[in-house]
């Protein structure tokens, strides 16, 4: 007898055996990632998505706080095909349900051909697969979540200050979507205070931290409910240097005209290999995205995924813009692509000097 079921969108119930117990739903995805499982988890843009790795053993180097990029736990659920006793006892102790032995295979080859779907979740004593099928019958599709925003942003602004040892003294307001700790940790490091604001942040309130740089943060759901953000790139288009990474791509493209849609499965890995159309160089980047940008409006496409050939990057010189679909911050994944942030950096410093002129 199974302790634990996972009902799909396509009709389909799969059994599987419980690591932690409880009862969810969300919309389901798989990470090729075979790294970086405490990063993955911690990532506030799987907010309302179950998550599930492809990669069969996840758990084998232990969880430690120190590589956590938000408090909590950001899926509603994990699954893969084994995982250790430390995941499973960390993803107990913070209420997330928790399947494995069951064949992810299976499960990653269905997202992909049938797309990112609704699924319910029921693990734990006398649960039957009837419990899991409720709970994906009320699923909400992904971009009925129109206030995802107010669940992983910060409530207040905060100041992190950036190291004194850095060459940066760019001040940096970053609107929170969701954003990752290692974004604020790259930018702080370098120097850069980074004042973080709420989600729904007015213009005034970016104007009151009287920022060098306007970034976006990365963050869960659909780029077009995001709509407080939206206005406030529209805002400082071309007053201020604006940047982006992942969902702050996305919100930056359609503020100024262009759009978004909905990929069939989406990128999520530590392999997705870029290429930049100026330099002609690839890298290989971190990726976690379900949305990309089908049209950049007026910006130039400057970097594209080599699998797929979506906007990996876009740029507009003039008007001082330089956003990323990937996460240059990597956490999982390959450092190739850290200097985003000297480039973010210098775009400011350079504005300055311009003003100053
Ligand atoms: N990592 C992110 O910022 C994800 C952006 C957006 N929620 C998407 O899925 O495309």
């Amino acid at each position: 007898m199974s302790d634990a079921y996972i009902a799909l969108a396509d009709g389909r119930v799969l059994e599987a055996r419980t690591r932690s117990p409880g009862r969810t739903r969300g919309e389901l995805v798989f990470t090729t990632a075979y790294t970086g499982y405490e990063e993955s988890l911690t990532d506030p843009s799987y907010a309302e998505q179950v998550l599930t790795f492809s990669y069969p053993l996840i758990g084998n180097y232990g969880v430690r706080s120190e590589r956590f990029e938000s408090e909590t736990v950001q899926p509603r659920a994990a699954i893969a095909r084994e995982f250790t006793d430390d995941v499973a006892e960390w993803l107990d102790g913070e209420d997330i349900p928790a399947i494995d032995h069951l064949d992810t295979r299976e499960l990653v080859t269905t997202v992909r051909e049938e797309g990112a779907m609704a699924c319910g979740i029921a693990a734990g004593e006398d649960v039957t697969p009837e419990d899991a099928i409720a709970e994906m019958e009320a699923c909400e599709p992904m971009s009925d979540h129109v206030d995802i925003g107010a669940g992983v942003s910060v409530a207040e602004p905060e100041l992190h200050e950036g190291d004194p040892a850095g060459e940066s003294d760019v001040r940096i307001a970053l609107l929170d979507c969701g954003a990752k700790g290692s974004i604020i940790e790259s930018l702080n490091e370098r120097g850069a205070d980074v004042h973080v604001l709420p989600y729904d942040a007015t213009p005034e309130d970016v104007s009151a931290v009287d920022p060098d740089v306007l970034f976006v943060s990365n963050g869960p759901g659909d780029p077009e409910n995001f709509v407080a953000a939206k206005t406030v790139v529209d805002v400082f288009a071309g007053e201020l240097p604006l940047a982006g990474i992942c969902l702050g791509q996305q919100i930056v493209a359609s503020a100024l005209g262009g759009d978004t849609e909905k990929m069939t499965f989406g990128h999520r890995g530590v392999n997705q290999p870029v290429k930049d159309l100026r330099t002609d160089r690839v890298v290989m980047t971190t990726q976690n995205h379900g949305y990309t940008v089908a049209d950049p409006g007026p910006l130039e496409v400057t970097q594209i995924n080599v699998n797929d050939d979506t906007a990996e990057g876009l740029e507009d010189d003039d008007l001082g813009i330089l956003t990323r679909q990937y996460h240059p911050e990597a956490n999982p994944g390959p450092h190739d692509s850290l200097d985003f942030f000297d480039d973010v950096l210098a775009m400011a410093d350079s504005t300055t000097e311009i003003t100053a002129d």
